[in-house]
C-alpha cells in the first residue's frame, strides 16, 4: 500500500511494510523521491482486542489507511492555501526568482496545484470502496511522471540555468492553465495602478496631473508701497519755516539767523510728523498710542540732517534733569563731526548738552564729557549723543552712569551702511541698554518696559521712543533688521516701487533734481592727461575726484602735484583726524581746486560749493556711485558728475547706472587733439613720479 504525499517540491512514496506484533503499530517505508527510502515506526493508539479475526484486522487497517490519506490530503491542502496567503515566504526561493522572472506568479503555481490535489480527490472519491487502491495506483504513476518533472527542473537548476517554471510545467496542462489565468499583468499606467488601488482599498500615491504653478510675484509692504511723498525737486517746493507747525519762536529765530527761510519738502514733511508725538510733553504717538517709527529716503544734499536736528531740539528744550534723551549714529568720524556741528548751532542758548563720541578724543576725555560722579552718585552731563556704532557700544559697557534708561530719540543716519554693520550688534546692545532696568525698578510704573508684540492690553506705550532712519535703501529685507515698529516712510521714490513688478527690479535710489551725469570713455594710460584736461584746458573747479583705493589716491596725488599747474590734496584713511578736517576746510574754502579722495569723502560730506565730481575709477557698486555723486548738487544747486570708463567697464556700469533709475547718463567724447599739448610733459612726469615713488619707499624703510 502507498500513499503519495505530494507538496510542490519533495513528493514522499509512504509504504505499510510491516505491522508490530502487539497490533497496535505499523512500520512504514518513507520514500523520498525515488532513492531514499526511510523506514519509519509508527504508532497507534490502541486499537480494540487483540483477538481480533483477521477480516476485521484488515478493516481497521483500511481504515486506518484511509484515515491517514485523508489528513495528508488536508495537510497538504493546508500547506497550498497557507504559500497562497504568503507568497513571499517559500521554500526553493530561486524557483520562486525563476518563476517572478517570468511573470509567472506563485499564486498560479498554487492554484495549479490546488486543482491536482482537488482533481485528484475527485477521482478518489469516483471510485468506491476497493476502488481507492486501483487509482492510488494510478496516480502513483502518475505521480511519478511528475516527480520526474520536478527533479528535472531541479537538474536543470542545479546546473546554473535557471529555467521558468512555466517552462518546466509544459508537460503539465493543469498547470499551464492555472499559470496563464492567474498570470499577472504588470501595471504600467498610473491609471491601472489607480484601480487596481481601488480595489484593494490601498491608496497609490502620485498620479497628479501635471499643472503649471502660477508665478508668486514678490510685493512691497503698505508703508514701503504708498510712502509720503517727497518732492525732489527743491527749489519749486520750498516751505517758508513759519508755516510748520510747533517750532518755537528762539528756533525760528535761530533757523533766520543762519540763512534758512524755507525748509526743503523733505523737512516740511518729516518735522512735524515728529513734532507731532511730541506736542504734549509726553512722548505718545496719536491716540496715546507708541509712537511709530520714521524712515526717510531723500536724496543726497536734500537737508535730512536739518529734518532730525530741529525737532528734536525743539522736544528737548524744555527738560529739566539733564539725562542722554537722544543718540544719534553715523558710519564715520567725519559725518559724526558734521551733525554734531549742526546740533551745537540749534542746541546753542538753551540747557541742552551734545556731547560727540566718535574717537576723535582720547576715551577717557569722552567718558569725563559723558557722565560725572559726586558723591558717588552718577550724573549725566549729555542731553545729545552723536556718536559711532563702536564708540558708542564701547561706553555702553565701560563708562559708569553713561545711562540710555531716558532715551526718547534714537536717529540712525545712512541707516543702510549702518545696517550692513549689523554684525557689531549694536543695536541690540542699545535696545538692551534702554530697557535696562536698575534692581529695585521692578514695581515702578515709570518702568520702561520693552515692546512685545502688541496686544489689547499693550497698545499704549508711554515714554517710548520713536526711531528715525534716514537712509538710502528701501530693500524691505534689509529695513527689516531694524524691527521698525509701524513705520512710516518718507520718500522721493512712490510710483516707481508700488508695482510688483517694479520691485522685483534692481532697487531704486534718489538722484539729486540738479544733477547732470556724463561718462568719458578712455583708455588706462589716457585717463591721467583726461583728469588735466578737465583741470586745466576746461578750468572745472572745484572737482573732487574720486579712486577706488587708497594707493591710488596718492600715486594720482602725486602725479597731479609733479606736472604742476593745479591746487592739489589727498583724502584718504592715511591722513590723522585732524589733517582731514584741515583738508576737508581748506577745500571747502576753494583754497584746493582738485579733492583726490578715496569712498572715505563719499558718503554724507557735506562740502559746500562742490560744482564737479569725477570719477577717475568707477565705482563698482550702484550705492558707492550714488553717494559720490551726491556730494555735488546740494541743497538745490546744479553740478556736474564725469566718470571715466574703459571699454570693457562701458556696458556693465551704464546698465547698472540706468537699472538704479538714473535720469540719464551721456557720452562725453574728449578730442585727443586736446590732449596732445601735455603729452611731452606728461612723459617727463611719469619718470619722476617713479622716482618719487622709489623715494617714498627708500624713507618708509628707513622708519
Ligand atoms: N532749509 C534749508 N535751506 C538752505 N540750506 C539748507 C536747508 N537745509 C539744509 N540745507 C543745507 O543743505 C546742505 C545739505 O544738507 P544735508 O547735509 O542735511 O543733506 P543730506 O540730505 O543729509 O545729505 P546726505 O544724504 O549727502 O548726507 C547742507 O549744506 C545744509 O546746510
Amino acid at each position: 500500500m502507498a500513499l503519495f504525499l505530494i507538496n510542490r517540491y519533495v513528493v514522499i512514496r509512504v509504504q505499510l511494510t510491516s505491522r508490530a506484533p502487539h497490533g497496535n503499530s505499523f512500520k512504514l517505508k518513507v520514500c523520498v523521491g525515488s532513492t531514499g527510502n526511510v523506514t519509519v515506526p509508527i504508532s497507534f493508539r490502541y486499537l480494540g482486542d487483540e483477538e481480533e479475526s483477521a477480516s476485521q484486522n484488515e478493516s481497521r487497517s483500511k481504515t486506518l489507511l484511509a484515515k491517514l490519506q485523508r489528513q495528508a490530503k488536508e495537510r497538504q491542502l493546508q500547506v497550498l492555501s497557507c504559500r497562497e496567503e504568503t507568497p513571499a515566504i517559500r521554500s526553493g526561493g530561486d524557483e520562486v526568482d525563476t518563476a517572478q522572472k517570468n511573470g509567472t506568479s506563485s499564486r498560479s503555481q498554487d492554484a495549479g496545484a490546488k486543482r491536482l490535489a482537488k482533481k485528484r480527490k475527485a477521482g478518489m472519491s469516483d471510485q468506491p470502496g476497493g476502488g481507492a487502491k486501483s487509482t492510488l495506483k494510478q496516480e502513483d504513476s502518475a505521480q511519478d511522471g511528475k516527480i520526474k518533472i520536478i527533479k528535472k527542473r531541479k537538474k536543470d537548476r542545479s546546473g546554473g540555468e535557471h529555467k521558468s517554471f512555466k517552462q518546466g510545467a509544459e508537460t503539465t496542462d493543469e498547470v499551464t492553465q492555472a499559470q496563464q489565468k492567474d498570470q499577472r499583468v504588470p501595471i504600467t499606467s498610473v491609471d491601472s495602478i489607480a484601480s487596481s488601488s481601488s480595489q484593494t482599498a490601498f491608496h497609490i500615491l502620485g498620479g497628479f496631473e501635471n499643472k503649471p504653478v502660477p508665478k508668486v510675484l514678490p510685493f512691497l509692504p503698505q508703508w514701503l508701497a504708498q510712502p509720503n511723498v517727497v518732492q525732489r525737486d527743491i527749489k519749486s517746493n520750498l516751505v517758508p519755516i513759519g508755516s510748520v507747525q510747533g517750532i518755537c519762536p528762539k528756533l525760528l529765530k535761530k533757523l533766520e539767523n543762519n540763512g534758512i527761510q524755507h525748509f526743503f519738502p523733505v523737512q516740511a514733511e518729516v518735522i512735524p510728523a515728529v513734532l507731532e508725538s511730541v506736542s504734549n510733553g509726553l512722548l505718545i504717538g496719536r491716540g496715546g498710542y507708541r509712537p511709530r517709527d520714521l524712515c526717510v529716503s531723500a536724496p543726497t544734499g536734500s537737508g535730512k540732517t536739518l529734518a532730525f536736528v530741529i525737532p528734536i531740539v525743539q522736544a528737548l528744550s524744555q527738560r529739566v534733569v539733564c539725562e542722554v534723551r537722544a543718540l544719534v549714529v553715523l558710519p564715520t568720524k567725519e559725518l559724526t563731526q558734521q551733525v554734531y556741528k549742526v546740533f551745537c548751532t540749534y542746541a546753542e542758548g538753551t540747557s541742552l548738552k551734545v556731547v560727540m563720541v566718535a574717537g576723535q578724543k582720547s576715551f577717557g576725555a569722552e567718558q569725563a564729557s559723558l557722565s560725572q560722579i559726586r558723591g558717588g552718585v552718577s550724573r549725566s552731563l549729555a542731553d545729545i549723543v552723536v556718536c559711532t556704532p563702536g564708540r558708542l557700544v564701547d561706553h555702553i559697557s565701560k563708562t559708569d552712569g553713561f545711562s540710555l534708561q531716558q532715551l526718547r530719540f534714537l536717529v540712525i543716519d545712512e541707516a543702510d551702511r549702518m545696517i550692513d554693520s549689523m554684525h557689531q550688534s549694536w543695536l541690540s546692545q542699545v535696545t538692551k541698554a534702554v530697557y535696562k532696568n536698575e534692581s529695585g525698578s521692578e514695581t515702578s510704573i515709570f518702568r520702561r518696559r520693552e515692546p512685545g508684540p502688541i496686544t489689547a492690553a499693550r497698545c499704549f506705550y508711554p515714554g517710548c521712543k520713536p526711531n528715525l532712519f534716514s537712509t538710502l535703501t528701501q530693500n524691505p529685507e534689509k529695513l527689516q533688521q531694524l524691527g521698525l515698529h509701524q513705520p512710516r516712510l518718507f520718500s522721493s521714490i512712490h510710483s516707481a516701487t508700488s508695482t510688483p513688478a517694479a520691485s522685483q527690479r534692481q532697487e531704486k535710489f534718489n538722484f539729486p533734481e540738479g544733477l547732470t551725469e556724463y561718462y568719458v570713455p578712455c583708455t588706462l594710460s589716457k585717463k591721467p592727461l583726461l583728469l588735466l584736461h578737465f583741470l586745466l584746458n576746461l578750468k572745472f573747479s572745484p572737482v573732487l575726484c574720486f579712486t577706488n583705493s587708497r594707493e591710488a589716491t596718492h600715486r594720482l596725488y602725486l602725479l597731479v602735484k609733479l606736472f604742476g599747474g593745479v591746487n592739489v590734496a589727498e583724502f584718504s584713511s592715511k591722513l590723522s583726524p585732524s589733517e582731514r578736517k584741515k583738508t576737508l576746510k581748506d577745500f571747502e574754502q576753494r583754497k584746493i581746486q582738485l579733492l583726490i579722495s578715496t569712498d572715505a569723502a563719499a558718503r554724507g560730506i557735506d562740502v559746500n560749493g562742490v560744482k564737479f565730481v569725477l570719477n577717475y575709477d568707477a565705482p563698482q557698486f550702484i550705492r558707492t556711485y550714488i553717494h559720490r555723486v551726491g556730494r555735488t548738487a546740494r541743497a538745490g544747486n546744479t553740478g556736474l558728475a564725469f566718470t571715466f570708463l574703459l571699454k570693457i567697464q562701458e556696458r556693465n556700469f551704464l546698465q547698472m547706472v540706468a537699472e538704479a533709475g538714473s535720469p540719464g547718463i551721456q557720452r562725453q567724447l574728449v578730442n585727443p587733439e586736446c590732449l596732445k599739448n601735455m603729452e611731452d610733459r606728461y612723459q617727463q612726469t611719469l619718470v619722476q613720479l617713479a622716482s618719487a615713488i622709489k623715494n617714498e619707499k627708500i624713507k618708509k624703510k628707513s622708519i
